[in-house]
Formats: C-alpha cells, structure tokens, sequence
C-alpha cells in the first residue's frame, strides 16, 4: 500500500506551517514565547538569550564535547543582555539562543545569517553542542544553540530576544540538478540574463558596476571608526555616517578595486526572482577564486521577486570583502552561485507579501537600519 506523503512529509525546506507544526510538537522549543513575525516563509529567526560571553576565539566544540564545556576554558568575561550591551568589531562573543531544537531523525537544519545583519558585516555563526561544522546542525541533534558574533566593521548595540540569525529545516535531499535547474530557468526566468550559466548545481550572478541599479552608483564602501548600530531599530540612521558612496566614473571602465580592509554593499547585475514552491540559497562562485568573498548572508525566500509577492525581480544584494591583496572586480563578473531547492510545500504566505519585509523588489539596498536612499 503507498502512502501518500503530506507536506510535512514530504522532501524540501520547510514551509512556515510546518515549522509552527515543529513547535507543537516540541521539535522546537523556547524560553519565552515566539515573536508574532518569527517564523519567515521557509525559516524561524533565531533570538538571543540572556547572557554573553566574550571568548577568546572561535571554535568548535568537537564530537561528544559541549559549547558549555568549552566556555569554562575560553570565556574572557560575561555579561547580560537583557538591557542592551555593545558588542565591539574585532571581538567574538558566544551567546546562548532562546530556541532549543529536537530534531526528528529525518529532519536537518542550517542557519545563515539574517541578511540585515550580513549587510552589516556582522559574522555570525550558529554552533551546537558537539559541532564540527558550523551552521550545520545534523539529524536528530538534541540540544541547545549559541549564536558566535563578531562585529568587523560597525560596533553593534544588541539586546536579549534580538535576531541577528535564522534557520531553515529540511528533509531530505531538495536541490534541483542543473537540469531541472535549467528547465525552471527557461518556465520561470529564475535570474535574468541573457545566457544563463548554469553549472555546479547553481546558476551565476553577476556583479553591476555599471551603476545600472541606481544610476551612476556603483554601491557604498563602509566607514571606519563609525558610531554604534542598534539592530533593533529600523529605518533611523543617515547613510553618509557609516557609508561612502562609490560612483561610476563617466568615461572609465567599470571596474572596482577592493581594498582588502574594506567592506562593499554592490548589487547584482541580474534580477533575480524566486518562484513560491522553491527557496533559494547564495553560495560562493567558486571556492578556488580565493581573492574576495562575497556574501555572508545567503538565504533567499520563497517569493522573492516574484510578482505574486508584489516583486518584480530584485537584484542581490552582494556583501563584499578582499582578502589579503587588492583585486580588480569588473562589471558582470561572476561572483556568486543561486542554488535553488524544493520547499516540501508552499508557504501560505510569501515573501514580500507581507509589510514587514524589507527587501522586496530592491534594488541596491543598505540594510533596514539606514533611511532610504535612491531605489
Ligand atoms: N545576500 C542577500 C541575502 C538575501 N537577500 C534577500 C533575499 C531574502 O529573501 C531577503 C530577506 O532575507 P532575510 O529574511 O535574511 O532578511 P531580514 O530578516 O534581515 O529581512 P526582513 O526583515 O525583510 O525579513 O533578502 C538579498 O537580497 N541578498
């Protein structure tokens, strides 16, 4: 006899339902109640817990050893979060997370950063007791989350229940190959280039430099020595405090030189849209171009750019770093990978269709902290 598969059966991300369904079963589980917009289309934001502590750096507990055990060894000092405290750049902090997880044993998880907070060039990472890899937490992990912090450009004001990371849940194996990844390519134009290069299992993104997203910027290169940002408050700061604007030089090829200390918010050359019944995923171009890295944070909604969501394609939007020497980016160049995944159902409501989402139909786009700008 088979037995039909229901969504939350069924291979792929997990859709907000089915998370809320987690939740009922104590598959998740929190300290306090979750927020009203916790649960996002096909992930849950991840709040910070009580009490941080500055470590020396970072690490992985290993197998069969705790987060809490490696603590008693490399914490520096505590403190409490419940009325807010700055956590300064070049510093790494570890605090422990509201949610818990249980995880059946035909359900993974992976966190990502919030994108507000890879725009912001905060590194943070998701680890678990016994944890070899980060973001990564395997089958049937019983057990608590830490969220590790550490501020490169801006000092950060946060504060207990703040979210600054997400995870998705999936069963299964939901990648599309490059077939399937070309035939949705030509149904639902996935990224809008002329020849899409699809290989590795993802389909290529471009970087503007031709100041095509707003006319004549090519995008912003942080300050330094700035002020704090709190990452709480939305729509409150001036651009020009914590951002240069880089402008497309009329006559000049369009290239950028990046300054290995320097931190870049660029847009991608091609728009890129995310049908409902898929979730999508930013992933380094190649492992082997070592010069830069683009992007901390990688996760793309279902919905995303789509028009039954109110996009109408959004560009990416690149966080950019060099690494140890100047490299020359020029306009077009490949930069990243969109793999995309099944969801193991459509999430009743999308991207986008929804107030609270901040980057619905963008163009080059600061993170929600900042006033508007341009497009
Ligand atoms: N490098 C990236 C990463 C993500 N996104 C887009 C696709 C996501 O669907 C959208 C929102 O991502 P998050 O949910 O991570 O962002 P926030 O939670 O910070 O924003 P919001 O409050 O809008 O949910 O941003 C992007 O343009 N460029």
């Amino acid at each position: 006899m088979t037995v039909r598969a229901t969504e939350h059966q069924k291979p792929g991300i997990l859709p907000a339902e089915a998370i809320s369904a987690l939740k009922a079963t104590g598959a998740i589980s929190c300290r306090r109640p979750l927020d009203v917009d916790q649960i996002q289309p096909a992930s849950l934001d991840l709040r910070l817990g009580r009490t941080a502590w500055r470590v020396r750096a970072s690490f992985l507990p290993g197998a069969g050893v705790s987060v809490k055990e490696r603590l008693a060894d490399l914490a520096l000092h505590d403190f409490d979060l419940a009325k807010g405290a700055v956590l300064e750049t070049g510093c790494v902090y570890l605090v422990e997370l509201f949610e818990r997880l249980k995880l059946p044993f035909d359900l993974a998880a992976a966190a990502n950063p919030k994108s507000s907070t890879g725009r912001l060039d905060v590194f943070v990472r998701v680890i678990t007791d016994g944890a070899r890899a980060f973001d990564t937490i395997p089958t049937g992990y019983n057990g608590p989350l830490y969220l590790e912090i550490s501020p490169r450009t801006f000092p950060i004001l946060v504060r207990t229940g703040s979210r600054l990371s997400q995870v998705r849940f999936r069963r299964g194996v939901s990648r599309l190959s490059d077939l399937e990844l070309l035939s949705l390519q030509s149904a639902e134009c996935l990224v809008d280039a002329a020849q899409p290069d699809v290989a590795a299992g993802g389909i290529a993104l471009g970087v503007d430099l031709a100041g095509e997203v707003i006319p004549g910027l090519q995008g912003f290169r942080a300050k330094k020595h700035t002020g704090v940002i709190d990452v709480d408050e939305a729509g409150v700061l001036d651009v020009e405090d914590f951002w240069e604007p880089i402008r497309v030089r009329p006559g000049r090829t369009a290239g950028l030189v990046l300054d290995p200390d320097a931190f870049y918010i660029l847009a991608s050359r091609e728009a890129v849209h995310v049908p409902p019944d898929y979730a999508a995923e930013m992933v380094p171009f190649d492992p082997l171009v070592g010069e830069f890295r683009v992007h901390y944070a990688g996760f793309f909604d279902p919905g995303f750019g789509n028009p039954a969501a109110g996009g109408r394609g959004a560009r990416a939007v690149l966080e950019v770093r060099s690494r140890e020497v100047p490299f020359i980016l020029e306009h077009g160049q490949t930069v990243g990978r969109l793999v995309y995944e099944r969801m193991a159902g459509r999430p009743g409501t999308l991207y986008g269709a929804d107030m609270r989402s901040h980057y619905q139909g963008q163009g080059l786009k600061l993170s929600k902290h900042f006033k508007p700008v341009g497009t």
